[in-house]
């Protein structure tokens, strides 16, 4: 039997609508999913259980880059809660369907020129997801096949295991301080629980988007594989980690991750405030919307 001491997170996000039910792979057209496979999927987000393994793939599939808009995340809590519910799931791989982006992080758009109201409600979204994978009971490793800056690498750091694929063009790191934003203390305090304090201060006041190499260096990632390997090296990590017994793993894993998630827990509230007051700056919306200007100019 699980044991989670945040099986149910206080303040869970109400989704608007739900994914569809998992599809039976008897009733698929002979070939497109083995026996042992059940899927569903919405419009951001594509999963696939095998049930012999216990093992879930969760693909991000919003071109063109997974960025983390309300939906997204909507769809990404539903889909994390309907697993956790699923006693036939103990694993979970986390990668891309999109060529060359894991994800871009949170999306700019739905921090520029809304409302109040829309900004809390969006905030609330992205401390919702991360309290959902950060307490999860699955293992949980990301398969990272392409780059992850911002709200990328938090979903990353957010994993038990993380696993990337050696390409000279992938960047991960978290990057706000470049944006003129602030990595939130839960970024921070996930951050720091990987790769240390002193690495982490340098890393976040530069705002660093850090080499395939030099992330495994400072430990912001655990692995590096060549893109062929990552599906086979990923099931390999979660069924290392599943050997073990369950309770054991899942106690373990919510005492080293107690402190944390506890204190978000307990500023929450202050936290969303926090987000609101600083996105509404004129200041801060001038340089976010400079900020979309020069991505949109690197294309042409
Ligand atoms: C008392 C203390 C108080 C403190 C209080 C603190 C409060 C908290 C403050 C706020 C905290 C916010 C935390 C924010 C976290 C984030 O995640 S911010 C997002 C950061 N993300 C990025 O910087 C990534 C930007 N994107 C890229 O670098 C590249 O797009 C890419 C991912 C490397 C992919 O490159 P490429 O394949 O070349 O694609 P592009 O051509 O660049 O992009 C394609 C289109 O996608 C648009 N786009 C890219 N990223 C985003 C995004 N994050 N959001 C929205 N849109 C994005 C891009 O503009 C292109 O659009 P078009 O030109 O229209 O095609």
């Amino acid at each position: 039997m699980p044991v989670s001491l945040y099986a149910s997170p206080p303040g869970v996000l109400f989704p608007r609508g739900s994914p569809q039910e998992w599809g039976q792979a008897a009733r698929q057209p002979p070939g497109l999913l083995p026996a042992q496979c059940r899927a569903f999927s919405n419009n951001k987000i594509l999963v696939e259980l095998d049930t012999s393994s216990g093992v879930a793939t969760m693909k991000f599939k919003s071109p063109p880059v997974n960025s983390l808009s309300l939906d997204f995340l909507t769809e990404f809590c539903i889909s994390l809660e309907k697993l956790e519910n699923d006693r036939a799931c103990r694993g979970l791989i986390i990668t891309s369907a999109v060529p060359r982006v894991f994800s871009s992080g949170l999306d700019i758009n739905e921090m520029c020129g809304k409302s109040r109201e829309h900004y809390a409600e969006f905030w609330r979204a992205v401390q919702e997801m991360w309290i959902r994978l950060y307490s999860s009971n699955m293992v949980t490793v990301a398969a990272i096949n392409g780059s992850s800056p911002a709200g990328g690498c938090l979903i990353a750091l957010t994993c038990d295991y993380r696993i990337m694929v050696e390409n000279p063009k992938y960047i991960i790191g978290l990057n706000e301080a470049q944006l003129g934003i602030v990595a939130p203390f839960w970024f921070k305090d996930t951050f720091v629980k990987a790769v240390g304090h002193r690495v982490a201060e340098r890393s976040l006041q530069l705002g660093l988007l850090h080499s395939v190499p030099e992330a495994h260096r400072i430990g912001l990632v655990d692995e590096v594989v060549p893109e062929e390997k990552l599906q086979e090296k990923a099931a390999a990590v979660v069924a290392q980690w599943l050997a073990l017994p369950d309770h054991a793993r899942q106690l373990t894993k919510s005492m080293m991750r107690k402190a944390v998630l506890d204190h978000m827990l307990a500023h929450r509230e202050e936290d969303i405030q926090n987000f609101v007051n600083f996105i509404s700056k004129d200041s801060i919306q001038k340089s976010l919307s400079m900020y979309m200007e020069m991505l949109k100019k690197k294309k042409s």
